[in-house]
């Protein structure tokens, strides 16, 4: 299958410090992925990589198949709404759309307006007196309108209201199905990612902790939790994702394939916000660590 993204050993420096790094990734197409971690993580970093705003500093990163906006026609495919959902402030809502058939080739018109009549945006309302909520709308049936291939949104719903934020993923999550596109978007609200996404990228400290299908991830993630025991002493095949101790007791997030059979544990299935936090958690996430450490 296509892959939508891929990238090997992907990084990029500002200055001596790596804003992301050692990144491999293979996401194929068709996906609403979701791009989730913490502050400073590399998200927009990772997502300006994609669309060629910024040049990597090491590895290499391919978008549909070709290397990000190269040609023309590899930037005709790539739709991307930046954060703050930027529109032109002194410009109208028709003037952002007559603007956009200008500058793009495979330009749906139709679609522009229709989307606009249908969210109530006069058409002669300037851009910078618009709320919030509805220049996010604009930037959105900009990139919708561009057909891309695949749209990315860096934060698209950060400054919404959650009335607001619900119109949008529901407009977004409609056209994916409608036109067959593949989307990647990062957010910090990981229950409207729960909603959306069906794959998932986690990253933290400049690097990707976990890449998945969502369902896949699910179901090999377990919660266990019993009688305070080393990490070393855990099977093979059980993964550490995460560590916490108390005197007498140990809680483990662990990646297995294989059923957690051991009679001393307590095992509970993860949701998707827990397993975000599971590997965001840089203290106990990574490494088995070589002895407990009581927390
Ligand atoms: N233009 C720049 N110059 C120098 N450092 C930068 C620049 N842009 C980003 N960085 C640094 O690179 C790191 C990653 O930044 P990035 O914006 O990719 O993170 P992010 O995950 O998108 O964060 P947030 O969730 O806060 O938007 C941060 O440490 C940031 O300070």
């Amino acid at each position: 299958m296509t892959s939508v993204l891929r990238a090997q050993g992907l990084g990029r420096r500002y200055g001596r410090r790596w804003a992301l790094r050692d990144c491999t990734l293979d996401v194929p197409a068709g996906h609403v992925v979701g791009l989730v971690g913490p502050n400073g993580a590399g998200k927009s970093t990772l997502l300006k990589l994609a669309c060629g705003q910024l040049e990597p500093s090491a590895g290499a990163i391919s978008v549909l198949g070709g290397r990000p906006a190269s040609t023309p026609a590899q930037l005709a495919r790539v739709g991307f709404v930046a954060q703050d959902t930027p529109v032109y402030g002194g410009l109208t809502v028709e003037d952002h759309l007559r603007l956009g058939a200008r500058l793009n080739p495979r330009w749906d018109q139709e679609l522009a307006r229709e989307r606009v009549a249908r969210l109530g945006l006069d058409p002669a309302h300037r851009a910078g007196r618009l709320s919030g909520g509805q220049r996010a709308q604009l930037a959105l049936t900009l990139g919708l309108a561009k057909r891309p291939d695949l749209l990315i949104l860096d934060e698209p719903v950060a400054a919404l209201d959650p009335l607001a934020r619900r119109e949008f993923l529901q407009g977004l999550m409609e056209a994916a199905a409608e036109q067959r596109f593949s989307v990647v978007l990062s957010s910090h609200l990981v229950s409207d990612l729960e909603r959306i996404c069906d794959y998932l990228i986690v990253l933290a400290g400049s690097r990707v902790r976990v890449a998945g299908e969502v369902d896949e991830l699910l179901a090999t993630h377990f919660r266990i939790t019993g009688p305070r025991r080393d990490p070393g002493r855990l099977p093979a095949g059980q993964d550490v994702v995460s560590a916490r101790h108390t005197e007498r007791q140990s809680t483990y997030v662990i990646r297995t394939e294989d059923p957690v059979l051991d009679p001393a544990w307590t095992v509970t299935r993860l949701g998707l916000e827990d397993l975000v936090l599971a590997y965001m958690d840089e203290q106990a996430s990574g490494h088995r660590p070589a002895a407990l450490e009581v927390r």
